[in-house]
C-alpha cells in the first residue's frame, strides 16, 4: 500500500509479475570515486619526522609522569593532550597520573578551590572512570541549590568548565542536572553582559554547539589544534606533535578510503538506483568510532558492513515487496545462499555482498585471532533483518506502534549493534566466547549507544520520511500516544537521548569480560551520531556539514608543523570530474593552517589499548573529600 505523497514505480518481479516499488529518490553521492581512489598516494615525507616524533613523545611522557607538577597543572596538561587528539599515545601515563590524582584527593581532600578547577578535576576523573561524587559542587551553590551568575571572564571560565563537567552526570544526580540547565542558559546570555576576549567567546560558542564529552575526538582535535595555536601559553612541543600526528593519521585514513572506493565501485551497489550511495559517509562513521592507526582492519571491514546495513535498510524500506522481504529474511535466518535465484537481482547483489563481507570478517578472525565468529555475526544479521521485516510489515499494515514497542525494534534495525560487534571482533587482541556471549545479549552500553544513533536519526530524518509516507518514527509514535505537539515530542526524544548518555556514563564504569577499545567505541558511536545528525540528515542527504567534515578530516588540509597561518592546497587532488570547489566555509577552515599531507606510512605502531579492566564504582568518596 503506497502512501499519498509517495513516489512509486512499476517493475517486474522474479516471477514475471508486475509489482509496485517505492522510491525514496535519494540524491547521488557528492563524491567522485575516481578522485577518492587517487587519494593517499601523494606524499611520502613522514619518515623524515619519525625520529623527531619519538623524541617529542618522550618529552610529553616525561611531563605527564612529572612528580613536581601540581594536580591542577597536570589535569590541564592531560585535558590538552586529549583534546589535541594525542591521548591514545599516552594511555598508560595518563591512567597512572589520574590514579595518583584520585588517590591524593581521596587521602587529603578535594582541595580544588574554584569552580573552574573543581569542574575540570571532576570531568577528567569521571572520564577516567573514577566516580567522584557530585557533592564536590555543593559548595558553589546557594541554599536554594543555585549556582552564581558570573561577573567577569574568570567567572565565565568556571561556568564553561561546569557546563562541560555536567555532561558526565549519572541518572538521579540532581546537582549535575541543575548545573547543566543553569550553565547552558547562562552561557547563552553571558556574552551580552560580559565583555570577553574573542578567544573565550569562541570557546563558549564551541561548547554550546556541542560539549566535549559528545564530540568525536578526531573532530575535536582539528578544532582544538587551531584554537591551541592561538593560546599565549601553548606548549610548542605539544602543538607540533599534535599537527604531525594529525597528518599521519589523516594519511592513513586517506589510503584506506581510497582502497575502499575501489571495492565499492567493483561491488556495484553504488549503481543500484534505489539505494543510498554513501561510501564516504560510512567510512567517516567508522573513522570517528576508531581512528587510531592500528585499527585499519576494523575501519575497512566495518565500513563495508555499514555500507551493506544501509543497502539492506533501503531494500526493506524502499525496494522490496513484502513477499520478497520475507524470502530474504528467511535466507538470512538460515544463512543460506542456495536457491538465491528466488530473489530479484538487486536484492541478490545486496545479500551476497553482506554474506561475503561477513565471511571475510570470519576469515580474518580465524587467521589473526584463531576464532571462528560466524554464528555471532549471523545472529546479529538475523536479528537485524527480522527487525527490518517487522518495520516493513508495520508500513504495509499502517501500524502505529507505541514508542516503547517502536524502540525495541528500531534500535536493532539501525545497525549499531552489528557495528559494535564488528568493532569488538576487529580491535581486540583476544576474542573470547565469554565476551561474544555477553555482546550477543546486547549489554546496556551497546544498546544505549545504538539508541542514541536511532533517536538522533529520527530527530533529523523523520520529517522527510513522513513526507514520503514512511512508518511512524519515535517523534510520531510519541505524538500519537500522548497527544503531544511535534515540538513537545521532539523535546521528549531529546530527553531520551540525554537519558541514554547518563546510562552510558554509568555503564563505562562497570567491569566487563571484554578487552580492547570496545567500550570507548560504544561511546564514540553515540558521539558520531550526535555529529552526523546535529544539523539534519548528515548521513542520508549528501553534502552539508558531513561533507565538510570529510573534506577537512580525510581528503584535504594537513598541517604544516613548522608554519603558522597560510596554507597551500594539496597539489595532487585527483582528476575528479564532479568535484566541487570548497565552499566559503571550507575555505575558511582550510585557511587555518594547511599544507600538503606528509606521508602514507604509519609511525611506530602503538600497542593496542586495553580498556578491559574496570574499577569498581567508588561510593562514599565524599566522606574522604
Ligand atoms: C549504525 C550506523 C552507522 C548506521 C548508519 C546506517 C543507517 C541504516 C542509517 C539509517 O538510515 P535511515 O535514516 O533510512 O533509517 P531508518 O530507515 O531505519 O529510519
Ligand atoms: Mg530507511
Amino acid at each position: 500500500m503506497a502512501a499519498q505523497n509517495e513516489a512509486t514505480t512499476l517493475s517486474i518481479n522474479n516471477l514475471g509479475e508486475e509489482v509496485i516499488r517505492r522510491s525514496a529518490n535519494f540524491q547521488p553521492s557528492v563524491w567522485d570515486y575516481g578522485f577518492v581512489q587517487s587519494l593517499g598516494s601523494e606524499y611520502s615525507e613522514i619518515e623524515e619526522y619519525a625520529e623527531e616524533v619519538e623524541r617529542m613523545k618522550g618529552e610529553v611522557k616525561r611531563l605527564i609522569n612529572s612528580k613536581e607538577m601540581d594536580s591542577l597543572s597536570k589535569l590541564e596538561l592531560i585535558d590538552c593532550v586529549r583534546r589535541l587528539g594525542l591521548g591514545y599515545h599516552f594511555e598508560e601515563e595518563i591512567e597512572k597520573a589520574m590514579s595518583a590524582i584520585y588517590d591524593e584527593k581521596a587521602k587529603f581532600g578535594w582541595g580544588f578551590e574554584d569552580l573552574n578547577s573543581s569542574s575540570l578535576g571532576f570531568r577528567l576523573l569521571r572520564q577516567h572512570k573514577f566516580l567522584v561524587c557530585q557533592d564536590v559542587f555543593e559548595r558553589f551553590t546557594d541554599d536554594k541549590g543555585s549556582f552564581g551568575v558570573p561577573s567577569n571572564e574568570d567567572g565565565v571560565k568556571g561556568l564553561l568548565s561546569l557546563y562541560e563537567a555536567s555532561f558526565h552526570a549519572l541518572e538521579g544526580e540532581m546537582i549535575l542536572d541543575n548545573a547543566k540547565a543553569f550553565s547552558s542558559t547562562c552561557l547563552m546570555n553571558v556574552k551580552k553582559d560580559i565583555n570577553m576576549s574573542p578567544s573565550l567567546a569562541r570557546k563558549v560558542d564551541h561548547a554550546l554547539d556541542m560539549p566535549i564529552h559528545w564530540r568525536p575526538n578526531r573532530l575535536e582535535a582539528r578544532w582544538f589544534i587551531n584554537a591551541y595555536e592561538g593560546e599565549r601559553d601553548r606548549n610548542p612541543i605539544l602543538l607540533k606533535l599534535a599537527k604531525l600526528d594529525y597528518n599521519m593519521v589523516q594519511s592513513i585514513h586517506k589510503k584506506e578510503v581510497s582502497e575502499l572506493a575501489r571495492w565499492w565501485v567493483d561491488l556495484g551497489v553504488n549503481n543500484l538506483a534505489f539505494a543510498r550511495d554513501r561510501l564516504m559517509e560510512h567510512y567517516l562513521w567508522n573513522a570517528l568510532v576508531v581512528f587510531e592507526p592500528q585499527f585499519g582492519a576494523c575501519r575497512e571491514m566495518t565500513t563495508k558492513i555499514i555500507c551493506l546495513v544501509t543497502a539492506m535498510d533501503d531494500v526493506y524500506d524502499v525496494f522490496g515487496t513484502l513477499e520478497e522481504l520475507e524470502i530474504l529474511t528467511d535466507f538470512v535466518d538460515r544463512w543460506d545462499i542456495s536457491e538465491i535465484g528466488r530473489l530479484p537481482p538487486a536484492i541478490r547483489t545486496c545479500y551476497l555482498a553482506m554474506y561475503d563481507i561477513s565471511n571475510d570478517i570470519n576469515q580474518w578472525t580465524i587467521k589473526e585471532r584463531g576464532f571462528s565468529v560466524i554464528p555471532y555475526i549471523h545472529k546479529m544479521w538475523a536479528d537485524q533483518t527480522k527487525a527490518l521485516l517487522k518495520e516493513a510489515k508495520w508500513y504495509h499494515a499502517r501500524h502505529k506502534p507505541r514508542l516503547q514497542e517502536y524502540l525495541k525494534t528500531s534500535v536493532t534495525s539501525i545497525g549499531g549493534l552489528l557495528m559494535m560487534l564488528c568493532c569488538y571482533l576487529l580491535t581486540t587482541n583476544k576474542i573470547t566466547k565469554e565476551a561474544l556471549d555477553f555482546i550477543s545479549e546486547y549489554p546496556s552500553i551497546m544498546f544505549c549507544s545504538t539508541a542514541v544513533v536511532r533517536l538522533n536519526n529520527d530527530l533529523a530524518t523523520s520529517s522527510d520520511e513522513m513526507e514520503r509516507g514512511d512508518n511512524y518514527k519515535s517523534i510520531q509514535c510519541y505524538m500519537n500516544e500522548s497527544a503531544a505537539c511535534e515540538e513537545a515530542a521532539r523535546q521528549h526524544v531529546k530527553g531520551l537521548v540525554w537519558e541514554m548518555w547518563k546510562n552510558m556514563n554509568r555503564d563505562v564504569c562497570k567491569s566487563y569480560p571484554i578487552t580492547g577499545p570496545f567500550l570507548n567505541a560504544c561511546l564514540n558511536l553515540a558521539r558520531a551520531a550526535q555529529c552526523f545528525y546535529q544539523y539534519g540528515d548528515g548521513h542520508g542527504v549528501p553534502g552539508g556539514k558531513t561533507k565538510n567534515h570529510l573534506i577537512i578530516e580525510i581528503t584535504e588540509g594537513a598541517y604544516n608543523p613548522y608554519q603558522r597561518g597560510g596554507h597551500r592546497r594539496l597539489q595532487s587532488r585527483g582528476s575528479g570530474r564532479n568535484r566541487e570547489p570548497p565552499t566559503p566555509e571550507i575555505e575558511r577552515t582550510l585557511k587555518l593552517g594547511i599544507f600538503p599531507i606528509l606521508a602514507n606510512e604509519a609511525m611506530t605502531p602503538v600497542p593496542p589499548l586495553d580498556w578491559g579492566h574496570r574499577r569498581p564504582p567508588l561510593t562514599g568518596i565524599t566522606g574522604a573529600l
